[in-house]
């Protein structure tokens, strides 16, 4: 599968997201049809080490028997110690030409953009695809940047090409048709899936509403 395609429903979750079972509720999101997951471990309850590691493996394993890619955030010794997928990294974070050197060829390396010069920057760097944001407000990204709306997206994308490219902050399914009419390639949530009553719900009405 090609990458902008992986970037579709693109559902980012980490334990201190849900109040439930953090297995659950990707395996739901997975019956709805996300095609991407990230794994990312943040604030008061998130696991670290060993605990995060095994639900690191847990969570590989179930994306794989769904047949969607696994991505870690922030964490390269982890992605790479658990053979995942991908690494998705920010600006404040490893830099690219690193991971590149420590990293398999398959691996997938997204970077975060939050205005068009990191986002050239990225594709300079050797992303393989770039999340820009954040489109709207957000309370789950405690140092978010100030929203950059769809215009922002339109925007970027005229300066970067046809790299992969993904939208993310504040996204809800009614927005999504329009931020792919902006350029971006998927949309990729976190609230939006983890705190639905139905994730899978949640998951097929964004997928729905991008229209695959
Ligand atoms: C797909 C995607 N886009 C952007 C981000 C944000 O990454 P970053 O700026 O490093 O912030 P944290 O997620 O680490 O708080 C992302 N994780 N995924
Ligand atoms: C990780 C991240 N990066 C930019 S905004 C954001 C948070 C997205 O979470 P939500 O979909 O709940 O707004
Ligand atoms: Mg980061």
């Amino acid at each position: 599968m090609k990458i902008s395609e992986m970037l579709r429903v693109y559902f980012i979750m980490g334990s201190n997201n849900c109040t439930g079972d953090p297995l659950e509720v990707l395996e739901s999101a997975l019956k709805g049809g996300i095609t991407l997951f990230q794994l990312r471990e943040k604030g008061a309850n998130a696991k670290t080490g060993k605990k995060k590691k095994e639900l690191a493996l847990k969570m590989k394993e179930l994306c794989h028997r769904y047949e969607v890619p696994f991505v870690v955030n922030d964490d390269v010794s982890l992605a790479l110690e658990i053979e995942a997928d991908g690494i998705h990294v920010g600006q404040d974070d490893e830099p690219v030409s690193e991971i590149k050197e420590k990293c398999p060829e398959r691996m997938i390396i997204g970077v975060s953009a939050t205005n068009g010069q990191e986002a050239v920057e990225a594709v300079k760097d050797g992303a393989d695809y770039i999340g820009v944001g954040p489109i709207f407000s957000t309370d789950t990204k405690v140092d978010a940047k100030k929203p950059i709306g769809l215009e922002g997206v339109s925007r970027i994308r005229k300066l970067v090409g046809d790299i992969p490219m993904v939208a993310i902050g504040g996204i809800k399914a009614v927005h999504a048709s329009d931020i792919i009419d902006a350029g971006a390639d998927g949309v990729s949530v976190i609230t939006a899936i983890s705190a639905a009553a139905s994730p899978e719900a949640a998951a097929r009405e964004i997928k729905e509403k991008i229209g695959e």
